[in-house]
């Protein structure tokens, strides 16, 4: 358990400016890839700005998640997760420990998972709401828009890497990749056990998109072991690395510990994270440029698949 302490009121995560990473020929795109890099190896966590998502939808995602947390529960717990083996669909609060040893996760969830290449293809395990026609077409619009990034923010990763920009194209080719919605409700400051909204941990994957609302809560650690606020940025995503990364590149990129404190501020909290994986088959080993030739790598080389389930069993006390 990684008991609570107060953070230090400091917000030195970078803001990445992305306008000119796709737009503005190889060096740019290098120069924006130089301070990714940078950002990878200090903190594992950033902001993206002009990242050509718009405000429009990422409000309009925001406002949908809302409405389906405000079903009744009845209505919510007709998409029970449990009846899901992905854990797809709604999660109600006090199910997932994320900090092992702590009470449970405060926040409640809902999760839908897509195919990142042809578009327009649902997977068939998702749950959707009965009464909330439109709820399903903003998911997938906002899907394939947070794709799109996800994915070119993994090539200016490859280059930040001395990789091609498409060295990870093959790892996400025709996989699905999820997005949760997160609904932290009103709370006292502390709850018992080391309650929180979500409990200090790294993400799984490669890398994860947030879309935080205006209420805060959000707490990074960084390499010098302080916890800082990831204060909200408007029209920002917050970026960071995941396990999968931290494996590929052998501790180069931190794959960074993180928390949601309880939320205090008398309003709901909502954010919607988008976790952008490989596809379940692909072998996770060092990368040829984060080793010298003759080095063995930190970590044994596994699958996605197989480090996900250990994560879920871990997190969800599975047997
Ligand atoms: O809600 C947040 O701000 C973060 C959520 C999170 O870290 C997660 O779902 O992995
Ligand atoms: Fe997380």
């Amino acid at each position: 358990m990684i008991i609570y302490t107060p953070p230090k009121p400091a917000d030195h995560l970078p803001i990445i400016d992305l306008t000119n990473a796709f737009s503005g020929g190889e060096k740019s795109a290098k120069a924006v890839a130089w301070d990714i890099h940078k950002a990878c190896r200090e903190t594992g966590f950033f902001y993206v700005s002009g990242h050509g998502v718009s405000k429009e939808l990422m409000d309009l995602q925001l406002a949908w998640s809302s409405h389906l947390f405000d079903l009744p529960m009845d209505e919510k717990m007709a998409m029970d997760f449990s009846q899901s083996p992905r854990r797809l669909g709604y999660e109600p609060a006090l199910r997932q420990i994320l900090d092992e040893g702590s009470a449970p996760d405060l926040k409640e969830s809902y999760m839908y998972n897509r195919p990142l290449d042809p578009v327009g293809v649902d997977s068939a395990q998702n749950f959707w709401p009965a009464t909330l026609p439109g709820f399903r077409e903003q998911m997938h619009a906002y899907h394939t828009e947070v794709g799109r990034l996800a994915l070119s923010l993994m090539g200016l990763v490859a280059l930040s890497l001395d990789l091609p920009q498409d060295h990870f194209t093959n790892c996400f080719t025709g996989g699905n990749f999820s997005v949760r919605l997160l609904r932290y409700a009103p709370q006292a400051a502390t709850g018992p056990a080391n309650q929180l909204g979500a409990g200090a941990h790294t993400d799984w994957g490669a890398i994860t998109l947030l879309l935080q609302d205006q209420n805060g809560g959000l707490e990074v650690k960084t390499a010098d072991d302080q916890w800082i606020k990831a204060t909200p940025l408007e029209g920002t995503f917050v970026v960071n690395l995941g396990d999968l990364v931290r494996r590929w590149t052998n501790d180069l990129y931190r794959s960074t510990l993180h928390r949601v404190l309880n939320n205090v501020s008398g309003r709901n909290r909502h954010s919607v994270a988008t976790f952008f994986s490989p596809r379940p088959d692909v072998e996770v080993s060092c990368l040829p440029t984060c080793r010298s030739a003759d080095e063995v790598g930190l970590y044994e080389t596994c699958t996605v698949g197989e480090h996900m389930k250990e994560m879920a069993r871990k997190t969800y006390a599975l047997a």
